[in-house]
């Protein structure tokens, strides 16, 4: 099997320690693929090619409109390999290949986005409180940047970095999940093919304690993205605490879907499954709490059941697959323990709570889509980010109720209220502590709006203006055009 390489100054490299990694279908736990392992050496290269890139070479000071043109294109061969792309993705992560369509569009989307935007911001002239002076603010790209991406979205989540960060001059290495690097290894010969030069777009592949954390530490480094687990973005905020990194942090979710009586009960319903079940609940912002008013809580519970019930699992090359695998052996095992948990702190399993016995998936990583009731806010099972296909509901009598148990979390990253009551829903979205918030929807994302969490869900913002805004530095110019001595010191 051929080795897949990182990508270093412009060169496809293996790393220097030759070990390699091999990646794993989540289906059938079939090797799909063998990458070079890289390590603190190979992280410290890639980074002193980037440093060289920012410092010395032309990419910083390229014409916003040509780096637009460059992110374009990207654009393009993404779609040219749309298939490809596709394939890969749901080889790797387990997923349907028609999730994996859907993500390859967005993805193009979000280059085209900020190719857009490219040379859209030309800086701003302040009306300067000095006579005679000239006073203007320009933005000018950070430096370099280390970003790190998880395996639930692997190309999504590197696209909402890649595509900004390049746009606005940067220089970068990315570090993918060392459990699903495919696509990104493959945009990287995408982004070569685009004209992206040597040493502004660098890839190290391998494990987060080791290539992560150099990206994290390294002074060198002038900007760390990151989206993935709550603790590890702990990690990598005391690591780039060194020299005071720019630090954007993506973290999880435990997102609360509050649904009342008045609300249209059939769309409500199923997209309070689609808000958990899509990609086996691996989504940062999954609708994973479901509060329900207590005068529908029971039809409403019944009807989930019966519904979550006939959800087909299998191969996500099966067209006929609705939800696919767990990513891992690992993450399957967390998923057990984080429902037998819940069944030590009382919930009840209304259906799920175990793993198929379909003998057709005993190879996969699966787990039975899952609904837990009696459930109360203060379990483990409500406050942690179980990230699988697991529901737990919750009841509420009133508004106030509702509000304060959609904000008892130590996240906060998405929310969402189904109600035909408009004033109703503006009264709780407006109190809803959540970088996004649905009205009668669930889960939607797109680049023009800003993505990110409040309270533990992370810091800063990605797509939209403030996800270019990241990537780039404010200064202020101020020109004296009558320059005189001030005579203080006379
Ligand atoms: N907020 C968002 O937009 C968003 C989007 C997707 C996923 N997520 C979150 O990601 C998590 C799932 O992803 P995961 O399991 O891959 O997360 P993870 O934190 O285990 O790993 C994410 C990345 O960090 C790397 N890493 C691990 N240890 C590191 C260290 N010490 N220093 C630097 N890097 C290190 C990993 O190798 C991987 O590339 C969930 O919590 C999910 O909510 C958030
Ligand atoms: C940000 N999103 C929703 C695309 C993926 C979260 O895991």
């Amino acid at each position: 099997m051929d080795i897949k390489k990182q990508f270093i100054d412009g060169k496809w490299v293996v790393s220097e320690s030759n070990k390699t990694r091999d990646i794993i279908n989540p289906f059938n736990k079939e090797i799909i693929a063998r990458v070079t392992e890289s390590d603190e050496d190979d992280a410290k290269l890639a980074i002193a090619a980037a440093r060289k890139a920012f410092d010395h070479g032309s990419w910083p000071t390229t014409p916003a409109t040509e780096r637009g043109q460059i992110v374009n294109k990207i654009a393009d061969l993404i779609e040219r390999d749309k298939e490809e792309l596709a394939e890969l993705e749901s080889l790797d992560t387990g997923k349907t290949v028609e999730e994996s369509r859907g993500d390859m569009d967005d993805i193009a989307g979000v280059f085209r986005y900020y190719a857009e935007l490219a040379d859209k911001d030309g800086g701003e002239i302040i009306d300067s409180p000095i006579p005679n002076s000239v006073s203007k603010v320009v933005r000018e790209p950070v430096g370099v940047c280390g970003q790190i991406t998880p395996w639930n979205y692997p190309l999504l989540q590197a696209s909402w970095k890649l595509a900004p960060a390049l746009a606005a001059g940067n220089t970068l290495i990315m570090k993918p999940s060392e459990i699903t690097p495919l696509t990104s290894i493959k945009v990287f010969e995408l982004m070569e093919e685009a004209g992206v030069p040597a040493g502004v777009a660098n890839l190290v592949l391998g494990a987060g304690n080791a290539v992560g954390a150099e990206l994290s530490e390294n002074n060198d480094v002038d900007l760390i993205s990151f989206t993935g687990g709550i603790e590890t973005g702990k990690k990598i905020m005391r690591a780039a605490s060194d020299n005071v990194k720019k630090i954007a942090l993506e973290l999880g979710g435990k997102n609360p879907n509050v649904v009342f009586a008045d609300a249209d009960f059939d769309t409500a319903l199923d997209q309070a499954m689609n808000a958990v079940f899509f990609h086996a609940g691996q989504i940062c912002s999954a609708g994973t709490r479901l509060i329900v008013e207590d005068r529908i809580h029971d039809k409403f519970v019944n009807a989930l059941v019966e519904k979550v019930e006939n959800i087909k699992l299998g191969s996500g090359f099966d067209e006929t697959t609705q939800m696919g695998p767990l990513i891992s052996e690992e993450h399957l095992n967390k998923v057990i323990k984080y429902v037998e948990n819940g069944v030590k702190e009382g919930v009840t399993v209304a259906t799920g709570g175990k793993r198929p016995e379909d003998p057709k998936l005993q190879d996969g990583f699966f787990y039975l889509p899952t609904v837990l009731t009696n459930c109360e806010s203060k379990m483990d099972v409500v406050q942690n980010e179980g990230f699988g296909p697991v529901i737990t509901v919750e009841k509420f009598s009133n508004e106030d109720e509702a509000i304060k148990l959609a904000n008892d979390s130590i996240y906060g990253l998405s929310g969402g209220v189904w109600t035909n009551d408009i004033a109703k829903a503006e009264r709780c979205v407006a109190k809803m502590r959540m970088g996004t918030v649905w009205i009668n929807e669930f889960n939607l994302y797109f680049p023009h709006a800003p993505w990110g969490g409040f309270k533990q869900s992370g810091i800063g913002r990605e797509l939209g203006k403030a996800g270019l805004e990241e990537y780039t530095e404010t200064k202020h110019i101020f020109h004296n055009l009558k320059p005189e001595p001030i005579n203080w010191f006379q």
